[in-house]
């Protein structure tokens, strides 16, 4: 039988936008009759699946109340969740997480608010500084990437110093509330975390200084795209920090790799959905890796995400646990960074996979 080379067609694609001109992407999908996007934000040359496997039964589900149940045999059953959780999926969905449902939605639709204030309204667009408290901008460092993700983003720093845009004027004290309770869940979390590592209760909180911890609040906006299949609302990557705790509005778009398939989140009402982070790697040497995961679009409903990064306080050197490599005899597999650099680093840089995280292993291990 004659073999016959794979035909790669080209998709139809606009000509790139330059970099002058580049817009914010709600604005670019608004244009009257697009139905081609530029060559610039197809991550693929043709057209490739979106769909991924479903795993509504198998993604893990933990019930923080169960954390802090008088229970003993609740709350260890809680930890050993936890374990498997963090050590075979780096995800996991969490309910009973005391945090109001009508808060995440006011959060949701603040957040839609606050990306269809007009320009003028809204903080400068694409500051330079990557570290600057309060950013607005389009894909993820624009200045550095040669193709662009489907995808805005307000980014703000909430803790330890609260910063908050100007507009619109109902963001404050939603924002205030929010990271409020949600540094309730991540302190209820962490202490979780620690003994599900063998440690003591607040070993992370002290050695991390999580007392001065740095979150982040990361609100994406992904509109519709005409080709979905071609593009990306962020692209394979892992998060700094410990680990996020992200909603979205109704449109599903999250995917997660497990044992290298992708998966799509299908997120149970009122849940709040949690990947660990390239810290809670280092800290754990390994033990729990960070998750690879990425957003998808689509052609009809535009999607909103809300992450909340939580990390070490900005000036402590991550490095692997000196009681758990003590514990388990192990050597250190990550080199000791500080946050602060790490978070620049990795922020002015394209998104790459664990592309910064392989940076600080090393590599014999
Ligand atoms: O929108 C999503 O589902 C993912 C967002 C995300 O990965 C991020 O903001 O780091
Ligand atoms: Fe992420």
């Amino acid at each position: 039988m004659a073999s016959t080379a794979p035909v790669l067609s080209q998709s139809l694609v606009l000509a790139p936008i330059q970099p002058s001109q580049l817009t914010s992407i709600k604005k670019l999908a608004e244009t009257p009759d697009l139905n081609f996007i530029p060559s610039n934000y197809a991550y693929y040359n043709d057209p490739h699946e979106i769909s991924a496997s479903e795993s509504q039964d198998s993604i893990p589900t933990i019930d923080i109340s169960l954390l802090t149940s008088a229970n003993p045999d609740h709350k260890s059953k809680a930890i050993q969740d936890l374990n498997k959780a963090c050590q075979e999926w780096g995800f996991f969905m969490v309910i009973n997480h005391g945090i109001p449902e009508s808060l995440m939605r006011a959060m949701l639709d603040v957040s839609n608010e606050f990306f269809n204030l007009p320009e003028e309204e809204k903080p400068k667009f694409e500051p330079k500084d990557v570290l600057e408290p309060v950013r607005y901008g389009t894909s993820f460092n624009s200045a550095k990437e040669k193709v662009f993700c489907w995808r805005d983003f307000l980014k703000v720093f909430v803790h330890p110093e609260f910063h908050c845009p100007h507009k619109p004027t109902a963001l404050r004290e939603l924002l205030l509330e929010y990271c409020e309770k949600t540094r309730n869940l991540v302190r209820k979390l962490v202490r979780g975390i620690s003994e599900s590592l063998g440690l003591e209760e607040y070993e992370l909180v002290k050695t991390l200084n999580l007392d001065s911890s740095l979150q982040i609040l990361i609100a994406n906006y992904y509109p519709p795209c005409p080709q979905p299949q071609l593009a990306l609302g962020m692209p394979p990557h892992s998060d700094h920090g410990l680990f996020t705790l992200l909603i979205e509005n109704q449109v599903g778009g999250l995917q997660i790799q497990h044992k290298g398939e992708w998966f799509n989140v299908n997120a149970l009402p009122n849940s709040i959905l949690v990947n660990t982070g390239d810290h809670l790697e280092i800290f754990s040497n390994g033990k729990y890796k960070s998750v690879l995961h990425k957003a998808i679009v689509n052609n009809k409903n535009t999607r909103i995400s809300i992450a909340m990064t939580n990390g070490p306080s900005l000036n402590t050197i991550v490095s692997p646990s000196s009681k758990l490599v003590e514990n388990e005899g192990c050597e250190p597999a990550y080199i000791p960074m500080k946050y602060k650099d790490y978070l620049f680093s990795q922020q002015n840089n394209p998104l790459n996979g664990k592309s910064m995280l392989n940076r600080v292993k090393i590599q014999n291990n």
